[in-house]
């Protein structure tokens, strides 16, 4: 389908005059926007993408806290001790955090979508590359500065591992609470296969949608019970104080075109 090119552009803006410097701002309406649907048929199996290779310390995690969007699992990134690379990657991304999009009902939740099938939920690894840079912050603006283990849920057996994390989400109910979470290894969240992937060049699906994030979606989805997902949903958007509270469910973004991209896969 020929994408709209105007929805396609990489629209510039100059900037106002700063002080400073004046440079073109890459506006979020860009030409690598994500989520978007992987159409398999079009995808294309390169030869070259090498397995996954994380290597997760359960050490380095630190809290559990309610951003108002999702849940984050936040690691200690100050070190090399929880890392990804091999895959797509040049570099050795670290592990800062990872979060979930999810829906109100079991029929949808999921920001990526293969030939157009939702998810009721998608988990978020995400990594920045600290071989370029020494911030997560800093990385979050780079053109090659994040790597993102996207994995579908499906409703069905309970997962073990997933229960230490629901257990926590009560006490973080509302908009910017948070507890200290510990010893919890992320790997326990990814499906037995990772070898088989999906790959492309995308964007963070929340502000500020910088186009910075190789994406990583994972063919093989895990399986939570539908329980286990109703405490996803009894989480809230707002904080404490607010008088009207909102249920945290469809926290997924519209999906983006392709544009000019082609969705790589490292299985034929
Ligand atoms: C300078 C602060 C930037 C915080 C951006 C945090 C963020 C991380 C991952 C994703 S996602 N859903 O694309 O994995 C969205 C947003
Ligand atoms: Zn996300």
């Amino acid at each position: 389908r020929r994408c709209n090119l105007l929805a396609c552009s990489s629209k510039y803006v100059l900037s106002q005059i700063h002080p400073m410097w004046q440079e073109p701002l890459a506006i979020p309406g860009g030409d690598r926007q994500s989520p978007i649907d992987i159409a398999v048929r079009k995808s294309v199996f390169d030869s070259e993408l090498k397995p996954l290779v994380y290597d997760y310390d359960p050490q380095t995690c630190q809290q559990i806290w309610n951003n108002g969007y999702s849940f984050l699992v936040e690691y200690d990134d100050t070190t090399d001790k929880s890392t990804l690379k091999g895959g797509p990657l040049q570099d050795t991304f670290r592990l800062c955090q990872f979060h979930f999009h999810w829906g109100e009902s079991n029929a949808w939740g999921s920001e990526h979508t293969v030939d157009r099938r939702l998810f009721p939920a998608e988990l978020h690894l995400v990594h920045w590359n600290a071989d370029r840079y020494s911030l997560f912050e800093e990385a979050v603006m780079e053109d090659n500065g994040l790597a993102v283990i996207g994995v579908f849920l499906k409703v069905g057996k309970r997962h073990e591992g997933l229960q230490k994390l629901v257990d926590a989400l009560p006490a973080i109910r509302h908009k910017d609470s948070v507890v200290e979470f510990t010893r919890f290894d992320p790997a326990c969240l990814l499906p037995a296969n990772t070898d088989d992937y999906w790959t492309y060049h995308g964007s963070l699906t929340t502000p500020p949608l910088t186009e910075s994030v190789s994406w990583m979606v994972m063919k093989q989805h895990i399986e939570v019970s539908h329980d286990q997902l109703a405490v996803f949903r009894s989480l809230l958007f707002t904080s404490a104080e607010e008088d009207v509270q909102r249920s945290m469910v469809n926290n997924f973004r519209v999906q983006q075109s392709l544009c000019s991209r082609t969705v790589r896969s490292s299985f034929s």
